[in-house]
């Protein structure tokens, strides 16, 4: 790979170095992801970008390129191993990004797989701005969307309309069902990523996904390549209508999770 003549293409002061591009390269091959000398680009543009983001707007808490590269650009990829990303009309998929914050994973997402139709949405209206504005300078059609999910899960425009809800580092597993189910078509996906997860955790997310028409599937344990920090891939089936009362209203989810015994 020509590392050396990407990280020379870097926006000035903010440069990727061959290392990091070497470790983006083969972390993302570690999970199936073959990117090319183009989308290596795309994510040397995205480090200058979030760097500035960084400074100016405390975007986030990751300082070290290696932290980048692995815990944000590498973990998001890592959405790509759900199994419903090999069924063949994937690419015109309606994506919502719940909880994006700086933009992840859906700027990663959208670098490696462009066709899909990718909404990145947050509570916190100046992130959404950031990915954004990140996302046109990447040449990338993400669209921004600012609000919280417990509303726009009764909102007509956003209720039972996307394809596939991705997250991550957003909420434990019973919350994050009543957030992202009722903004699933019926037939649609909730793929969670999730750091450490306890059995605890999946037995109440179990009992709230069912409440809400969903259907958990095999959780699919890994590692985060380099680092070698557990993960867990959460994905869930919408296999029926999410009753109208969910979710409920903003704080709610949070505060009284569904699915206690
Ligand atoms: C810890 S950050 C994770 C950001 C990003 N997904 C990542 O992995 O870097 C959690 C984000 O979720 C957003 N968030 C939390 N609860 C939310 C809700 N109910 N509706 C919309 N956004 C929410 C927060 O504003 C925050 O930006």
């Amino acid at each position: 790979m020509p590392a050396d003549a990407l990280a020379d293409s870097a926006p000035s002061g903010t440069e990727l170095s061959g290392e990091a591009l070497d470790l983006l390269h083969e972390g993302a091959q570690a999970l199936g992801v073959s990117l090319s000398p183009a989308q290596l680009k795309q994510f040397v543009t995205l480090y200058g970008l979030l760097r500035q983001g960084a400074t100016q707007m405390n975007l986030t808490a990751l300082h070290s390129e290696r932290d980048v590269v692995l815990k944000h650009f590498v973990d998001s990829l890592g959405a790509l191993q759900a199994t419903l990303w090999k069924e063949p009309e994937r690419s015109s998929l309606q994506v919502l990004d719940l909880g994006t914050g700086a933009g992840f994973p859906a700027l990663p997402l959208a670098i490696s797989c462009p066709a899909l139709k990718m909404t990145a949405m947050d509570a916190t209206q100046k992130k959404v701005a950031f990915v954004e504005r990140t996302a046109e300078a990447l040449g990338l059609t993400v669209r921004g969307l600012s609000g919280r999910a417990e509303d726009l899960g009764q909102d007509p425009i956003h209720r039972g309309r996307y394809d596939v809800v991705v997250t991550r580092a957003v909420a434990s597993l019973p919350v994050l069902a009543e957030l992202a189910l009722p903004l699933l078509k019926e037939g649609g996906w909730l793929i969670a990523q999730k750091g450490q997860l306890e059995d605890a955790e999946v037995a109440q997310g179990e009992r709230a996904i069912s409440l809400l028409g969903g259907e958990l599937h095999p959780i699919q344990r890994s590692h985060l390549p380099f680092l070698g920090d557990a993960r867990a891939l959460v994905q869930v089936h919408k296999v029926a209508p999410t009753p109208a009362k969910y979710p409920r209203r903003p704080g709610i989810p949070n505060k009284r999770p569904l699915g206690n015994e």
